[in-house]
C-alpha cells in the first residue's frame, strides 16, 4: 500500500484505543479486589451463580461477535450482496431450542461444565473426549480473533500488527486472569456497547458522506435455490444456521457457563430470550455497513490500494475513508473493533480454563485445595492466552475470508458436539457415543479438508458493479439471462460431497453423529433404562406428542414431565467432593423406550 493512500490516526484516537484497554483492566480488577477476591472456583469460573439476566445476555451476544463479524459481515455483504442477512431468521429456533431444551436440562443438573453431562448421560470417555474436542475448536477460534482487528488495522494503517496482537492477548489474559467469570462478563457488556456505538457511528458518517444506500438496493438478493452446494441460500443460511446457533447457544460452554452463572433457570432463559433483538441488531449493522460500503464503491474493487490483502482489509479501509478527519471516530472504531475481540477472547480463555478445570484436572486430583485448584484455574488461563497468540500466526495462513474461516471451524468442530448432546438428550437407549463422534469428526474434516483441496466452493462471484445495477432494467435483465444461460461445470460424486455449502457442515455433522450413534447402540445393544441416569433425557416425542389425550400419550409413550422427580435417589456431581442433595426421584411408571424419561 503506497504511503499516500495511508490512513493515519490523530493522538486523540490512540487515546481512545488505550482508554478502552484501560478500562476493560480496571473491571477485571475491581473484581479480582472485591466481593470474594476470586479465591473459591465457583466465584472464578461460575459468578457464584449469582447473575442476572441482563449482563448475561448482553455477555453472550458478546461471546461471538468478535472482529470477524465487525469486519467480516460487510466485507461479505460487499462481495456477496445481502444474502448473508438470511442468518437472522435461524436466530428464532436458533435461541427458542437452546431456552427450552438445552438450558432446562443442563442447569437443573448443577454442573458447572457443559461435559460433565456427556459422562452424566454417557461416560468419563465421552466427557474427555467432548472437552477435548471443544478445547480444539475454541483455540483455533481465538486465533482468529485475536489476528483479524491487528491484521485489518495494520493493512490500512500500519497499525504494528504483532505489537497490537501481544497487547489485545496480554490486557485480556490478564482482567480474565484477575477477575474471573464475573469479570469477564462484565467486561463483554461494556465492550458490546462500544462495539454498537462503533458501528452506529461508521453507519451514520457513512450514509451522511454516501447520501444514502440506493445503489446498494440493487445488491439484495435472495435465493431460494434448494441446490445444498449453492454457498448461500435462505436454506442453507435460514436452516442451515440454526444447526450453527444450537452448536453455539446450545452446548458451546462459553455459552451454557453463562446460563449456569444465573442465579435462577428464569434468569437463564430470559437471558437467553433477551439475545434475540441485540443479535438482530447486531447482523442489521453489520449488514448495513455492508450496503453503505457498496453505495461508496459501488462493488469496484479498490483492493489494488490495498496490495495483495483481502476485502476484509478494505472494510477497515472504507471505514478509515468514511472517518477521516472527524477525530476520535477512528478510535471509536478501533475500540469498537477490539471490544469485539476482546470479549469474545476472554470469554473463550475463561469457558478453556474452566473445562480443563473442571473435566481434566478435577477427577483426577479430587483432594486438590481450593485455594491451589483456583490458582491452577488462573495459570490455565494465561497458558491458553499465551496459546492462542500462537494460534494467530496460523490464521495468517488460511487465506479464506475470517468470517467464512470461523463458519467453517464452527461446522466442521461446533457440529459434532451438538451431535453428541442430542444423542445424549434425545435417545434413551443410545450409548455409542464415542463411534458417533468418531465418525462425525472424520466425516468433517474429510469434507472440510476436501472442499480446501478442492477449491470447489463455487465460482467467486462478479464484485457486483454498479454501473450494471444503474443500467435500465432490461439491459440488466438481459446480462443476467445471460450469465444464468452459462451453466457453471456441474460437480458431481465426490466432487459434488466436497462443494456442498459450509453453512450445512454443523445440521450434516449432528446428523451423521446421531446416526453413526444409534447404529453402534443397537448393534452392540440399547443402553437399559434403569441405566440412565435421570435428568439427562428430554423428553422429545412426547413434548413433540403433548397435543395427543393422556391415555394416548401412556399407551404411546407415557413421559413424565422434565425434571419430575422419580424413587431412585442418585449422587449427582459432587462440589469438591462432598455429597450434593442428589435429586429425589419418586415417580414409579415405566415407560417405553421410545422417549421415555426414567
Ligand atoms: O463474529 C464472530 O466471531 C464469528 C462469526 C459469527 C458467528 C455466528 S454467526 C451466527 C451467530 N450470530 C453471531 O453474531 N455470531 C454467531
Ligand atoms: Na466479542
Amino acid at each position: 500500500m503506497d504511503p499516500s493512500d495511508q490512513k493515519h490516526f490523530t493522538v486523540v484516537d490512540y487515546v481512545i484505543f488505550a482508554v478502552l484497554l484501560a478500562a476493560s483492566m480496571a473491571i477485571g480488577l475491581y473484581y479480582a479486589l472485591s466481593g470474594g477476591r476470586q479465591r473459591t472456583t465457583q466465584e472464578f469460573l461460575m459468578a457464584d451463580r449469582s447473575m442476572g439476566c441482563l449482563p448475561v445476555s448482553l455477555s453472550l451476544i458478546a461471546s461471538f461477535q468478535s472482529a470477524v463479524a465487525i469486519i467480516g459481515v460487510p466485507a461479505e455483504i460487499y462481495t456477496h450482496g445481502t444474502q448473508y442477512w438470511f442468518i437472522g431468521c435461524a436466530y428464532i429456533l436458533g435461541l427458542i431450542i437452546p431456552a427450552h431444551v438445552f438450558i432446562p436440562v443442563l442447569y437443573r443438573l448443577r454442573i458447572s461444565s457443559a461435559y460433565q453431562y456427556l459422562e452424566l448421560r454417557f461416560n468419563k470417555t465421552v466427557r474427555i473426549c467432548g472437552t477435548l474436542t471443544f478445547i480444539f475448536q475454541m483455540v483455533i477460534y481465538m486465533g482468529v480473533c485475536v489476528y483479524t482487528p491487528a491484521f485489518a488495522l495494520n493493512a490500512v494503517t500500519g497499525f504494528e500488527l504483532w505489537g497490537t496482537v501481544l497487547a489485545t492477548g496480554l490486557v485480556c489474559t490478564l482482567y480474565t486472569t484477575l477477575g474471573g467469570l464475573k469479570a469477564v462478563i462484565w467486561t463483554d457488556v461494556f465492550q458490546t456497547v462500544v462495539m454498537f456505538a462503533g458501528q452506529l457511528a461508521v453507519i451514520v458518517v457513512g450514509v451522511l458522506r454516501t447520501g444514502g444506500v440506493y445503489a446498494s438496493v440493487h445488491s439484495m438478493n435472495l435465493s431460494l435455490n434448494p441446490d445444498p452446494t449453492e454457498r448461500h441460500t435462505f436454506w442453507t443460511l435460514g436452516v442451515g444456521g440454526i444447526f450453527l446457533m444450537l452448536s453455539l447457544y446450545g452446548v458451546n460452554q462459553a455459552q451454557v457457563q453463562r446460563y449456569l452463572s444465573s442465579r435462577t433457570e428464569k434468569e437463564a432463559v430470559r437471558s437467553c430470550y433477551m439475545v434475540f433483538p441485540s443479535l438482530q441488531l447486531a447482523l442489521a449493522l453489520s449488514c448495513v455497513m455492508g450496503l453503505v460500503m457498496f453505495a461508496r464503491y459501488c462493488g469496484e474493487d479498490h483492493s489494488d490500494k490495498l496490495g495483495s490483502s483481502s476485502r476484509d482489509a478494505m472494510v477497515v479501509y472504507f471505514v478509515m475513508d468514511m472517518l477521516q478527519g472527524l477525530p476520535g471516530l477512528p478510535g471509536l472504531f478501533v475500540a469498537c473493533l477490539f471490544s469485539a475481540a476482546l470479549s469474545t477472547i476472554s470469554s473463550a480463555f475463561n469457558s478453556l480454563a474452566t473445562v480443563t478445570m473442571e473435566d481434566l484436572i478435577k477427577p483426577h486430583f479430587p483432594a486438590m485445595t481450593e485455594a491451589r485448584a483456583t490458582l491452577l484455574s488462573k495459570a490455565l488461563a494465561m497458558s491458553y492466552g499465551l496459546l492462542c497468540l500462537a494460534m494467530a500466526y496460523l490464521t495468517h495462513l488460511m487465506g479464506d475470508s475470517v468470517l467464512q474461516v470461523a463458519l467453517k471451524i464452527f461446522g466442521m468442530v461446533g457440529g459434532p458436539i451438538l451431535g453428541l448432546f442430542c444423542l445424549g438428550m434425545f435417545f434413551p437407549w443410545a450409548n455409542g457415543a464415542v463411534a458417533g463422534l468418531g465418525a462425525g469428526l472424520t466425516v468433517s474434516f474429510w469434507i472440510g479438508v476436501g472442499s480446501i483441496v478442492t477449491r470447489t466452493s463455487g465460482m467467486k462471484p462478479l464484485p457486483p458493479d454498479c454501473r450494471v445495477a444503474l443500467l435500465s432494467n432490461d439491459t440488466t435483465a438481459a446480462i443476467q439471462t445471460a450469465l444464468s444461460n452459462v451453466t457453471l461445470s456441474r460437480p458431481s460424486g465426490l466432487k459434488r460431497f466436497y462443494s456442498l455449502s459450509y453453512m450445512w457442515y454443523s445440521g450434516f455433522n449432528c446428523f451423521t453423529v446421531i446416526l453413526i450413534g444409534l447404529i453402534i447402540s443397537f448393534i452392540t445393544g440399547p443402553m437399559k433404562e434403569e441405566d440412565v441416569t435421570p435428568g439427562t433425557i428430554y423428553p422429545l416425542l412426547g413434548k413433540l406428542l403433548c397435543f395427543l389425550p393422556e391415555h394416548l400419550k401412556k399407551k404411546l409413550c407415557c413421559v413424565t414431565p422434565l425434571g419430575q422427580t422419580v424413587s431412585r435417589r442418585i449422587s449427582l456431581f459432587t462440589d469438591r467432593g462432598k455429597q450434593v442433595p442428589a435429586m429425589k426421584l419418586n415417580s414409579t411408571s415405566t415407560c417405553c423406550p421410545v422417549c421415555s424419561i426414567v
